[in-house]
């Protein structure tokens, strides 16, 4: 427990368990928005989100809003974010703002008061984050999200082939740079797992990534964190290959899905719907 409340590791285990493990990303493409018949400006932004958000909020484990997707209608998408992460504390589902965020320490302390603190209208449940500038340069993220129980989630091995280039290389020791981001995570969560829960340092491990893991070093099961698999749908993933790239650390997989689902609106009961058979794949997959 952190000051006094439940952490993001023990709140995102209960909504999976009562849920299903799986993330909806609410990804407000253009062309998505021209299928649900909205204008692609921030009206149309706030009608396609705030509608995902009516249709699936209480019935799914996590919301995901894609940053990018909204700042790129500028202030107006980004209080349409704030719309969103309100509306979602409302119907009481966890949100993961992802920003993908990553900066030296100084001004990571910015985003971290920005996406982390209690009282920021960008703050929801968890923050995607970039270690690329080194893990420690994050220390601001997990100080503030430990301080609020809230959670990080830290990109390991991407779902897009890019990533191999960075992810995979190796330093003089021979071990990889997604095993080593994996190991600093699992330490910042060995006081949760000694309490017997999920801490909150999550990682990004795409579910395209194959054998990557095992290839490289990387120990999921070790990381006694939650396991952010995005890739499910649009990109290709489904149950095998979850079952496939997370063996043993299929416990603590939250899988995402962003187009695989939305692609089924603006119809919030075709949502629902779309948004229950990908929880049911996921929970078959994962045995969670
Ligand atoms: O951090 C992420 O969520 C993320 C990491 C990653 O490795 N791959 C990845 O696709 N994502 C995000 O997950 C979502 C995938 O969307 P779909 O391909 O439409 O399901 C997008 O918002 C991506 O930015």
């Amino acid at each position: 427990m952190s000051a006094g409340r439940p952490t993001f590791g023990e709140r995102l285990s209960a909504a999976t368990a009562e849920h299903g493990p799986l993330c909806v990303g609410i990804d407000p493409h253009p062309a998505l928005l021209a299928a649900w018949g909205l204008t692609d400006d921030a009206d149309g932004l706030r009608a396609f989100a705030l509608t995902v958000v009516d249709a699936l909020g209480g019935q799914v484990a996590a919301l995901k809003p894609q940053a990018a997707l909204f700042e790129r209608h500028g202030s107006r998408g980004v209080a349409v974010l704030e719309d969103v992460v309100a509306a979602a504390r409302a119907a009481r589902t966890l949100t993961i703002v992802d920003a993908k965020r990553g900066d030296i320490g100084s001004t990571m302390q910015g985003y971290a008061d920005a996406y982390l603190r209690d009282g920021s209208p960008l703050a929801g449940d968890a923050l995607t984050v970039s270690p690329y500038l080194g893990f420690g340069s994050l220390a601001p993220a997990v100080e503030a999200a430990h301080a609020t129980g809230r959670g990080l989630f830290v990109l390991c091995l991407t779902s897009n082939p890019e990533g191999a280039d960075v992810q995979h290389a190796t330093d003089t020791r021979g071990r990889s740079v997604a095993a080593e981001i994996a190991a600093r995570a699992a330490e910042l969560n060995a006081p949760a797992g000694a309490e017997g829960h999920l801490g909150s340092v999550g990682l990004v491990v795409g579910a395209t990534v194959g054998d990557a893991a095992s290839e490289h070093g990387v120990d999921l099961a070790a990381v006694n964190g939650p396991l952010l698999a995005p890739g499910v749908g649009a990109q290709g993933a489904g149950g095998a290959e979850l079952a496939a790239v997370f063996g043993d650390a299929r416990p603590a997989v939250l899988a995402s899905s962003s187009r695989g689902v939305l692609a089924a609106g603006p119809d919030a009961r075709a949502l629902l719907a779309a948004a229950r058979r990908a929880a049911d794949d996921a929970r078959a997959a994962l045995g969670a």
